[in-house]
């Protein structure tokens, strides 16, 4: 390869006029010649080019014996036609090579190199920007400002959230700066609620693809799909089969949006490289009668692969992914329904690394706020008692680590702590006489009570003192459940998690008017400030946004090679300690998202030093300074100088 103005060409045996191979020294076949540009720093290109390279050489191999046969063509490259495409014939194929130089009008187009307007005049001169740009150089931050001023001139917040696609595809430096500098405006922009609205419409906003689509078509060719990702140094994959997305139901390969959102924050929030992220959406059909008969619906129009087909399907994918990445690839699945989420996890808790961000990020987001919590209103886990209202994926998966972190702090016997939680699903109080019918994650926590149908009069006979609404069913912490709560409860802990917000168990406002101001109310997604009788409160976001990207730092900066129910343990610890008394008299039991990357940093080192501890770390010594270690790992959006 020689390296000429940035661009780097393939300069081997193909390069040259109408290189001529000689297999036969009776025949000579003529070919066009063969000359490839990659960007200079040989990102997705140079693999594409090589690989293109090897299917040409062989195409001649081929040809070149047919030729021997019959020499069907003779073809030499035009003026100028340096892939000689001017003078193939129709039958004759051609490579279709692509020219990438991470220079000019390409430079511009290049969103992990697009400066925009803050390319210096040094680089306009080196790069060939000259006249491609507007004459004025804007700072990094007067970007940033531009950006806000437009973002807040839209009143709908998907106009919102298109806007950032577009930034996300046009100058990713700049929407993670964005994102970072503004994160707390932003989040729900990107996240919930916005990415709900955005997954539902996404055949109708859907511009250009993100992330990699794998659908059934492609059955025994996943490695071969992977491969035409451009970036090989993976580090996180987030993948969904968009059966459960947020509380909105099957939303098939639309739920795309989810994997990108949490990978944008993985960056965002957890520090990890864009590049080293990938979102995944498997599609094996969906059973939304509504995207079926959608004309704009991007997915496979079919109904939904269950049984022996899915799992074969899902195996074909887990396998390729190891192979394809390696051994340390964190494979975070999301959205999955409770009926494939614990089983995938469970089958490849032993072979893959991987977490299930629904059942074990979100069951340390929230014990991280019931530590918090207990600051305010008093007691240790094991004096309290708590109630679900969902009893899927969320729910089970809280409540079981809440069962281990009691049985720690008490050494009773993780089936003891559980006698503390109970669980409501749609059916009603999950008590052992409906036992046989119960789906295997409901079993632990059938106790011995009557069965109760209505909410309200479950609160009534268990007298919880903390509630959590894990059911994606909006609106159904009403007045009197709330009030009830208020009867028994000097402070009672109200967590409604469903997201987005118009699954949300009750609004914050209702918390708070409900129980007459007394309750500590989070929510998974954000509610504003409420004023009552006077008085301001704040709620916290219960939203596992808050683990998985320091988790996924702790887990990569440490070479883990497997996730451990510790390692969510140390992540909880790692976030409450994070809360302030400041926070706590403002009743917030989370911290304010503006410090997340420096809580991220601070968890990532928790469960890192876990993953050490347990024997399943590979990055190898131990760095003596873990947080100056996990600092130093985390992706900055600041521009670089180009030379
Ligand atoms: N804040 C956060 O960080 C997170 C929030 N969530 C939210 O939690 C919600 C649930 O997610 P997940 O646990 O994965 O979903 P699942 O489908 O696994 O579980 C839902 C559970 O809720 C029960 N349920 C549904 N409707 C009602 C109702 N009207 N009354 C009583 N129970 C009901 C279901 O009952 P049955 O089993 O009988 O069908 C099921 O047990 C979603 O809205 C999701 O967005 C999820 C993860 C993280
Ligand atoms: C937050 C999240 O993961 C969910 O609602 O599914
Ligand atoms: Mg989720």
């Amino acid at each position: 390869m020689i390296s000429l103005n940035g661009s780097v060409f393939l300069n081997n045996s193909l390069t040259g006029a109408s290189k001529s191979l000689s297999h036969s020294p009776q025949r000579r076949v003529q070919y066009p010649v063969l000359v490839a540009a990659v960007s200079s720093n040989g990102r997705s290109g140079e693999r594409n080019v090589t690989l293109l390279m090897e299917n040409t050489l062989k195409e001649m191999r081929d040809d070149s014996a047919a030729a021997e046969v019959e020499p069907k063509f003779a073809v030499g490259g035009g003026v100028e036609d340096v892939y000689g495409e001017d003078q193939a014939t129709e039958d004759q194929p051609v490579t279709p090579w692509t020219v990438s130089v991470a220079s000019g009008y390409s430079l511009l187009r290049d969103p992990h190199h697009n400066k925009g307007l803050a390319f210096s005049e040094k680089e306009r001169d080196a790069h060939f920007l000259r006249g491609l740009l507007p004459p004025v150089v804007v700072s990094h931050n007067l970007q940033v400002k531009k950006m806000m001023h437009n973002l807040r001139q839209y009143q709908v917040p998907l106009q919102k959230y298109m806007a950032m696609m577009d930034l996300q595809e046009m100058n990713e430096r700049l929407f993670y700066k964005l994102l970072i500098d503004n994160v707390e405006e932003l989040l729900p922009v990107v996240y919930t609620p916005t990415v709900g609205e955005a997954c539902q419409k996404y055949g109708s906003i859907f511009r250009r693809p993100q992330g990699l689509f794998i659908s059934l078509k492609e059955k025994g060719r996943i490695l071969e799909v992977l491969k035409n990702w451009p970036q090989r140094k993976i580090q996180v994959i987030v993948v969904t089969d968009g059966e459960r997305i947020l509380g909105l139901g099957d939303l098939g390969c639309q739920g795309m949006g989810i994997p990108v959102g949490k990978l944008s924050l993985y960056t965002a929030l957890g520090g990890i490289r864009p590049s080293a992220c990938l979102p995944i959406t498997i599609d094996v059909g969906t059973n939304n009668e509504n995207l079926l008969n959608d004309e704009f619906y991007i997915g496979l129009r079919q109904r939904r692969a269950t049984g022996q087909e899915y799992a074969e399907f899902m195996q074909e994918f887990m396998t390729a992914v190891k192979q394809n990445y390696g051994e340390k690839v964190l494979i975070q699945f999301e959205d999955f329904a409770n009926h494939n989420a614990f089983d995938l996890l469970s089958k490849y808790g032993t072979s893959h690394l991987v977490f299930n961000d629904d059942i074990q990020g979100t069951a340390s987001v929230v014990l991280a706020g019931l530590i918090s919590a207990l600051k305010l209103v008093g007691g240790n886990l094991a004096e309290h008692t708590f109630l679900f209202l969902g009893a899927g994926e969320a729910g089970t998966g809280i409540a079981e680590l809440i069962a281990l972190e009691m049985s720690k702090q008490t050494g009773a016997p993780i089936e003891e702590s559980r006698k503390k939680i109970w669980l409501v699903d749609s059916k009603g109080l999950i008590v052992s006489s409906r036992m046989e019918s119960l789906q295997h994650f409901k079993k632990p926590w059938a106790h011995e009570h009557e069965p109760v149908k209505e909410l309200v009069d479950t609160v009534k006979a268990i007298k919880p003192t903390v509630l959590i609404g894990s059911s994606g069913a909006g609106r159904t912490f009403t007045k009197e459940v709330i009030e009830a709560m208020t009867s028994f409860n000097e402070k009672p802990i109200v967590l409604a998690l469903s997201n987005p917000t118009s699954q949300s168990e009750c609004t914050a406002e209702e918390a708070y008017k409900w129980s007459q101001g007394r309750a500590i109310f989070a929510s998974g997604s954000p509610f504003w400030p409420v004023e009552y009788n006077g008085k301001v409160y704040l709620s916290g976001q219960a939203n596992n946004a808050y683990i998985f990207p320091g988790l996924g730092l702790g887990l990569i900066i440490s070479g883990a090679i497997r996730v451990h129910d510790d390692m969510l343990l140390a992540a909880s610890e790692a976030l409450a300690a994070e809360v302030t008394q400041e926070n706590l008299d403002k009743g917030l039991i989370y911290p304010p998202f503006t410090n997340i990357r420096k809580i991220s940093a601070h968890i990532a080192v928790k469960v890192a030093a876990k993953a050490y501890e347990l024997g399943l770390a590979t990055r190898l010594p131990q760095p003596e300074n873990l947080i100056a270690y996990a600092e130093s790992c985390m992706y900055s959006p600041n521009y670089r100088s180009y030379r």
